[in-house]
């Protein structure tokens, strides 16, 4: 851990220097475009104990009609069917609260990939989707390797669970425009606070044509750190992430969220970035990463806006403030939560800080936001 936070140090002020030349144009730039632009006035709230606002958070409902089962291990019970009654549950909850949430995150794995497997994939996903419409806010749709496991990315792109619509733009800055090759979009449910949906399947051997140049660049990234004949094993590897049912960020999403986060910087706002992968070793399992989770943390640590970051995927959950203050919280699974327990989350955001308030088995968490960028209204 030493070596890789000196490693990461450096990497950090390499781009932090060479921000620091760019910030200056861009600050410029900036200052003129906020002059002339037409700015949603966020009031003059001012008390920290003071909620601005609200939204839920869910991960790895993965739903099947099936008898309850077991992970790969198998040490960890799976609820296949019941776990469509968690996200009853938590959909009541969440629309009987005083301060409705904004809207939800669903962090992937929506159903489980033995869907395919019964020829039962748009069954199961048309039930969630038919639960989730009970929900009386919005809800933004992350895609895991459960999603590739039963749907192309060509139909994920075409189904309910592209939320892509309700992205915000940024006007005059047509670097902040996601591309069409990856699904990622950034929004704005409050002033000054700016969310990122990441695609942490971007590079990956699942989902695509095996013919396309992004398949063979995934197969060719894959087979040079996990050299098993079984692709989901992780055994032997230094970097044990390195398995098929994981995935990493291109280039070019990493270029875009560099682009985004830049604009957050000096448009002084607060950043929540969502991927179904985790990417910091300390809260996470290291077979459930990202496969280049370095390059993702070396563009957030490069800025300051970033206060949080949510995944899913590690079903055990796991949480830990990374050096540069960004809050790492990994959501517990539905499907691996007992009927008598429950799986889901409130976080509140104040000027000051985030708090999750879990519900069963999710703890509680206090997210600070680093004290020189307090969030000033
Ligand atoms: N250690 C392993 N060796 C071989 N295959 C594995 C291993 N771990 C997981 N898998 C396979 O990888 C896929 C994803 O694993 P799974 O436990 O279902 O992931 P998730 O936690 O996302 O549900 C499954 O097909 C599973 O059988």
């Amino acid at each position: 851990t030493g070596e890789w936070i000196k490693k990461m140090w450096y990497i950090y002020t390499v781009e932090f220097y060479s921000a620091i030349k760019k910030n200056e144009i861009m600050l410029f730039t900036e200052t003129c475009l906020e002059a002339m632009a037409d700015k949603p006035n966020p009031g003059t709230l001012s008390d920290s104990s003071e909620q601005l606002f609200s939204f839920g958070v869910i991960a790895d409902i993965q739903y099947a009609d099936l008898e309850d089962g077991y992970n790969f291990q198998g040490n960890r019970k799976r609820y296949y069917r019941h776990s469509l009654l968690h996200l009853q549950g938590a959909i009541e909850d969440w629309n009987k609260e005083g301060n409705t949430p904004c809207c939800v995150l669903q962090l992937g794995d929506i159903i489980d990939g033995y869907n395919a497997q019964y020829k039962a994939s748009e069954k199961s996903l048309e039930l969630v989707m038919n639960t989730f419409k009970m929900l009386k806010v919005p809800v933004h749709h992350t895609w895991g390797n459960h999603e590739f496991y039963n749907f192309s990315r060509d139909y994920l792109t075409n189904s309910k669970l592209n939320t892509k619509f309700l992205e915000d733009r940024i006007a005059c800055h047509p670097e902040t425009i996601p591309s069409e090759n990856y699904y990622a979009y950034h929004f704005v449910p409050f002033p000054k606070f700016r969310f990122i949906l990441l695609d942490a399947y971007d590079l990956s051997v699942l989902g695509v044509d095996q013919s396309s140049p992004k398949y063979q660049q995934s197969m060719k990234m894959l087979r040079e750190h996990n050299p098993n004949m079984e692709l989901n094993s992780p055994q032997g590897l230094s970097e044990p992430q390195f398995v098929q049912f994981n995935g990493g960020f291109s280039q070019e999403q990493l270029n875009w969220l560099n682009e985004i986060l830049t604009f957050s910087d000096t448009n002084q706002e607060k950043v929540v970035i969502v991927s179904h992968l985790p990417i910091y070793p300390e809260a996470s399992d290291s077979v459930c990463l990202a496969w280049n989770y370095t390059d993702a943390l070396a563009v957030i640590w490069s800025h300051k806006c970033v206060v949080c970051f949510f995944a899913g995927h590690t079903h055990d959950g796991g949480y830990s403030e990374d050096p540069f203050g960004v809050h790492h919280v990994n959501i517990e699974g539905v499907i691996e939560t007992a009927p008598d327990s429950q799986a889901f989350g409130t976080v509140h955001v104040y000027p000051d800080k985030m708090m999750l308030k879990g519900r069963g088995r999710i703890p509680d968490r206090i997210m600070n936001y680093k004290k020189e960028k307090a969030f000033h209204l």
